[in-house]
């Protein structure tokens, strides 16, 4: 499902983000990328979602290489992948419902596909009752509960998240999680990098640790294993 090939990512002032990495994530599978702070897990996230370049390897998902994908063609690969974000990065002006509408004619659903989709998944996260508030009106886990709703509404294969919880108090990202999980038992792939240590212990998921840029550790239902 997702396939990385020796891919190494150096930035434009010579900092060599990813060395070398080489891993796979199959289909169905729940997967933590962790590792301290500098150590390449937002840069990974960012090639995945082709928002920058690797300098070197390949990427594949669902065997497109995705480092050959053309920019015409990056529109299709986002509607493979379903993205969550620390910081939720939803549209404060429109409501919550316009906001998981939004996904969706984007890629011209038909308004009645949208009417039938939208209340289903805003249900699903337990936003029924507050499909009219703006995102501003809401507590940091609901924010993210929309962002959640938006990001799977297309029913994508894969889904993304960057810190899904790194906002949220430990309650609120337990509840994120347990959605994640239910996410998961549906059959999407779900990829998170996180920090949050007592999340990734206490879900006992693989878990694969990046350290200079490079995979450290990659362990089938693991712990986030220690720091150094
Ligand atoms: N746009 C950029 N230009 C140059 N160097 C960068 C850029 N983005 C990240 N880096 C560097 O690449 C390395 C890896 O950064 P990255 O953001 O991927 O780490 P991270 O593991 O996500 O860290 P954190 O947990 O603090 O977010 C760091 O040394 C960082 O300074």
């Amino acid at each position: 499902m997702i396939e990385l090939e020796n891919v190494t990512k150096v930035y434009s002032n010579g900092v060599k983000a990813l060395d070398d990495v080489s891993f796979q994530i199959g289909k169905g599978e729940f997967v933590f990328i962790v590792g301290n702070s500098g150590s390449g897990k937002t840069t990974l996230f960012k090639l995945l979602i082709k928002e920058i370049e690797a300098t070197q390897g390949k990427i594949f998902v669902d065997g497109i290489n995705i480092t050959q994908l053309s920019h015409r063609k990056i529109p299709k690969l986002r509607r493979h992948m379903g993205v969550v974000f620390q910081d939720f990065r939803l549209l404060t002006d429109i409501s919550v419902y316009e906001n998981v509408a939004f996904a969706l004619k984007v890629v011209e659903a038909s308004s009645r596909k949208i009417k039938r989709s939208v209340p289903m998944v805003l249900s699903m996260v337990g936003l029924a009752d507050k499909t009219k508030m703006k995102p501003t009106e809401l507590s940091g886990g609901e924010q993210q509960r929309t962002a959640l709703a938006r990001a799977i509404v297309n029913n994508p294969p894969i889904l993304l998240a960057d810190e899904p919880t790194g906002n949220l108090d430990p309650k609120t990202s337990w509840e994120i999680m347990k959605l994640l999980q239910e996410i998961n038992l549906r059959g999407t792939t779900v990829v998170v990098v996180t920090h949050d240590k007592e999340v990734v212990n206490a879900m006992k998921k693989r878990v694969v640790t990046l350290k200079d840029g490079k995979v450290v550790r990659d362990v089938q239902k693991g712990d986030y294993g220690h720091e150094d």
